[in-house]
């Protein structure tokens, strides 16, 4: 299956990733399901190892040429149970398939001496070794490249002995012919393998970088949509709720208190010559301004009490859990915190003031239009007053 990404390129002929760096990765990857069947196939290669031995006997009784073989077996079987304890403590070796190559050499080498001293059995030798290399490639778990090398040395052993015992070219050409068989069977066996696991380590991986595309995406559109449904709710000068938001954060307070039958009470606040100052110092002055008294009024009112904007200069104070005579001592203490807290501007200090006006929300008034309207009335007549003062009303 051909991949997007250059990135997962496999070689045609060796099946590995051709960059490196991937490779290493399906290396380590694949290493501890590699090490676990190379653990089994070594268990049954040390096991059929011994178990041959017996025909062996059979066949030569306990003569020298059979302690020959024996010990032959022996060393090779040791070396693969040795193989087997060191694997779970060193999967890696299974991974780079440089230790179990060496072990099928080895072990090909420990074979000769079958070659000359079982004459009798010549012929199932040489098609034993074909299986052996044929199974070797097919179930040890190991890179191609490595694979061929320890199948060539393989043959290459075999036609030497064949050779050495004095048999006829004709012999050794029709062993050769024979071999690669099982090599070029394996060859091809492996190579499909080799792809098919590489291909389907590249899906993962990409299925697994899509997920985390994926998710970043989904983070993205949530502090998207946070953001978005924050400057819905929000005045983006003051970082204070909104008309908008305060209308229905009305609605739910006015209810909640009504029903656990607690005063409300709302208040506003106009900052006097407020235009004053913006044309004395600059609208970004101005702003500044906005923005100290809204970290006052927030900083300076209890957890529940809502602050808002409500355009221009004017503040909006929502004072649930509240009765009338309590929210008037809020409001005063909020108009004197605000005289005694000047912003600073130009690296002055400046005092600012506000016109107050607040009042309990009455039994009949469901929206805060309703309110607003007393409210505004108050301070208007605080306007006129003199300002800096807060109106009941
Ligand atoms: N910097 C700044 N100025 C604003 C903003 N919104 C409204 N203003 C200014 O606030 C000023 C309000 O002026 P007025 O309504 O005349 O009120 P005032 O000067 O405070 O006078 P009084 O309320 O009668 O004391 C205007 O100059 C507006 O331009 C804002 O977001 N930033």
């Amino acid at each position: 299956m051909p991949f997007s990404s250059e990135r997962y390129r496999i070689s045609s002929l060796w099946a590995e990733f051709a960059d490196p760096a991937v490779e290493k990765a399906f290396l380590t990857h694949m290493q501890p399901m590699w090490a676990r069947n190379l653990r089994v196939a070594v268990f049954v290669w040390a096991g059929l190892l011994l178990a041959f031995g017996l025909l062996d006997l059979q066949a030569l009784g306990w003569s020298r040429d059979f302690f020959i073989l024996a010990a032959c077996r022996i060393v090779q079987s040791a070396l693969l149970f040795g193989f087997a304890w060191v694997l779970p403590r060193r999967p890696h070796l299974a991974a780079s398939g440089y230790a179990v190559t060496a072990l099928e050499i080895i072990g090909f080498f420990l074979f000769m001496p079958i070659y000359f001293l079982r004459p009798d059995i010549a012929t199932l030798t040489i098609v034993v070794l074909g299986v052996m290399v044929l199974t070797m490639m097919l179930f040890v778990p190991n890179r191609l490249k490595l694979n061929m090398v320890a199948a060539t040395v393989a043959v290459i052993l075999a036609l030497t002995c064949i050779a050495l015992k004095g048999r006829g070219a004709e012999i050794v050409i029709g062993a050769a012919i024979f071999l690669s068989l099982p090599v070029a069977t394996g060859f091809f066996g492996t190579q499909q393998l080799a792809k098919v696991q590489r291909q389907q380590f590249a899906m993962f991986n990409e299925a697994r970088a899509a997920n985390r595309e994926l998710r970043k995406e989904m983070e993205r559109r949530k502090l998207l949509e946070e953001e978005l449904k924050r400057q819905a709710t929000t005045d983006p000068l003051t970082g204070l709720f909104n008309r908008r938001q305060y209308e229905m954060l009305f609605r739910r307070e006015r209810e909640r208190c009504r029903r656990q039958g607690t005063g409300i009470c709302v208040a506003m606040a106009d900052l006097d010559h407020f235009k004053a100052l913006n044309d004395e110092f600059g609208h970004d002055a101005g702003d500044a301004a906005l923005r100290h008294v809204a970290g006052l009024f927030t900083a300076k009112l209890r957890e529940g009490d809502v602050v808002g904007r409500f355009g221009g200069e004017e503040f909006i104070i929502l004072l649930p859990d509240t009765d009338a005579p309590e929210a008037e001592r809020v409001i005063e203490r909020l108009r004197g915190a605000l005289e005694a807290n000047p912003v600073m501007i130009e690296g002055q200090p400046r005092t600012l003031t506000a016109t107050f006006s607040v009042s309990a929300v009455r039994a009949g008034e469901r929206d805060i239009v309703d309110t607003l309207r007393r409210v505004d009335a108050g301070l208007y007549q605080g306007k006129h007053a003199g300002r800096n003062q807060v109106i009941a009303v």
